[in-house]
C-alpha cells in the first residue's frame, strides 16, 4: 500500500513517523515563524505546533549537533524553522508572490521540503548562546546570503574569513549527517533526496 500523500498538521502529535524538538536537548529552538521576528513582521504559525521535523531529519539534526561538539566544543545548532505546513508555506508565499524575492522560497504547488519535514533552517550559537556572525541575517533576502556567491563576496570584502569559516562549520556538519544545502540560502538544509521527499512522503497541510 502506498503511504497517504497529506497529513494534516493537527495530526501530526503522536505520529510515530515525527520527533518534537522539544526531545532533543542538544539542540536550541527559536522558530522565528512563530514569532513576529521574521520577514512578514507577524506570527505566521496560527497557533500551530511547529516544533516537528520526521524522524530521519531529525536523527540527522542529532547527528550534526554530535560531530560539532566533538570539533568545536560550545557550538551549538539553533533551529531557525522545521516543519512549516503547506498553509504556513503558501502564506509566506503570498508575501512575496509577483515580486523577485519570490525566488527566496519554494513555489507551494511544487512544494517546500520544510512541508514534508525534511528541511531546517538553523545558524550556530557560541558557548555564550550568541548567534555567530554569518554576514548576513535569517531570511535576508540577498546576494549576501547566497552559497554559491561565497568566493566572489570574500575577495570583494562584503564577507569575512571569520564568517565563511562559520557557514563552514555549519555546513560542513550538516553534510556528513545527510544533509544537502541550496545556492541560495546559507541557513537552509534538505534532509535526503528531495525528489523521492516530494514523491514518497505525505505533505503536511
Ligand atoms: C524562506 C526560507 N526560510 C526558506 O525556507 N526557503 C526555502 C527555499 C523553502 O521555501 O523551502
Ligand atoms: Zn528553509
Amino acid at each position: 500500500m502506498s503511504a497517504p500523500l497529506t497529513l494534516l498538521c493537527e495530526d501530526v502529535p503522536g505520529h510515530p513517523d515525527f520527533v518534537h524538538l522539544l526531545s532533543l536537548p542538544e539542540l536550541d529552538l527559536d522558530l522565528r515563524y512563530a514569532t513576529r521576528d521574521n520577514f512578514v513582521g507577524r506570527a505566521v504559525y496560527g497557533g500551530l505546533d511547529c516544533a516537528w521535523l520526521r524522524r530521519e531529519a531529525a536523527t540527522g539534526l542529532q547527528q550534526a549537533a554530535a560531530w560539532l561538539d566533538a570539533r568545536q566544543p560550545g557550538l551549538r545548532l539553533r533551529v531557525l524553522d522545521a516543519l512549516r505546513p503547506q498553509r504556513v508555506q503558501e502564506a509566506l508565499y503570498q508575501e512575496l508572490a509577483g515580486t523577485p524575492l519570490a525566488i527566496y522560497l519554494a513555489h507551494p504547488e511544487r512544494g517546500s521540503i520544510h512541508s514534508f519535514g525534511m528541511a531546517v533552517d538553523v545558524t550556530l550559537l557560541d558557548a555564550q548562546g550568541q548567534e555567530l556572525d554569518m554576514g548576513s541575517g535569517f531570511d535576508e533576502m540577498d546576494a549576501l546570503s547566497h552559497p554559491e556567491f561565497e568566493a566572489e563576496l570574500l575577495a570583494q570584502g562584503r564577507l569575512t574569513p571569520a564568517q565563511l569559516q562559520a557557514r563552514g562549520w555549519l555546513r560542513a556538519a550538516m553534510r556528513q549527517a545527510g544533509f544537502h544545502p541550496i545556492t541560495t540560502e546559507w541557513w537552509h538544509f534538505d534532509f535526503g533526496d528531495r525528489t523521492q521527499v516530494r514523491a514518497q512522503l505525505p505533505r503536511v497541510l
